[in-house]
């Protein structure tokens, strides 16, 4: 006998892949959002690759984003970000899990309008500082006050992230339980497009 529980998650992941099409689904947002493990996890139960643009800028530049950053600036590392993002963004359907500074970018936020439907991973300063300051590996992070510092770009950045064309709430919940709330927001797009 099925069980309707479990018909029911299988539908949603249907409805979401079917919803997505062959765009890319990109998640935004600020550092500590969840976009990396939560994206992972999207993709996987839409079946399709999952790809960090962050690992992605690791594995060409053969260096840590940290190394990047401290070699050649944050300019060279955009340039660099813009370009990976491009050519990732030239075919789907994946999930592209972005670095927080990504949609940021006036032509990243371009290649992005272009080739894929964005979500933004909206949290407040108390959960991103929570899961950010448990690591040292953001650059961005490395000054005196790291949450104040974190405050100062969520005042800068969030009008920007709000144009993305969705928007999830980012909270202490499971990450798979965030991952169902992404698909949930494709299908809802989808519906009250079609309306
Ligand atoms: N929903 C969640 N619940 C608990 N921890 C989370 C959740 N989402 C992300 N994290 C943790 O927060 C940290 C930052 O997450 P990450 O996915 O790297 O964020 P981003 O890529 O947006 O910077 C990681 O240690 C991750 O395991
Ligand atoms: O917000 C930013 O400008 C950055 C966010 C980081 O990615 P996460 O958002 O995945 O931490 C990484 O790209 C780099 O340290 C810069
Ligand atoms: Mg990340």
């Amino acid at each position: 006998m099925s069980d309707p529980l479990l018909t029911v998650a299988n539908s949603l992941k249907d409805r979401a892949r079917a919803a997505l099409g062959s765009r890319n689904l990109v998640l935004v947002g600020l550092m500590g959002a969840g976009k990396s493990s939560v994206g992972r996890i999207v993709a996987s139960q839409l079946g399709i690759p999952f790809i960090d643009s962050d690992h992605e800028i690791e594995r060409v530049s053969r260096m840590t984003i940290a190394e990047l950053f401290a070699a050649y600036g944050e300019e060279e590392f955009r340039a660099l970000e813009t370009r990976v993002m491009k050519r990732l963004l030239k075919s789907g359907p994946r999930v592209v899990s972005t670095g927080g500074g990504a949609f940021i970018n006036g032509r990243t936020r371009r290649h992005i309008k272009k080739g894929g439907l964005s979500i933004w991973l909206k949290a407040d300063l108390d959960v991103l500082w929570e899961r950010v300051n448990k690591r040292d590996t953001r650059p961005l992070l490395k000054t005196e006050n790291p949450k104040q510092t974190l405050e100062n770009l969520m005042n800068a950045r969030y009008p920007i992230y709000a144009q993305a064309d969705l928007t999830v709430i980012s909270r202490d919940v499971r990450k798979e339980i965030m991952a169902d709330e992404v698909l949930k927001a494709v299908v809802e797009q989808k519906e009250s497009a079609a309306s």
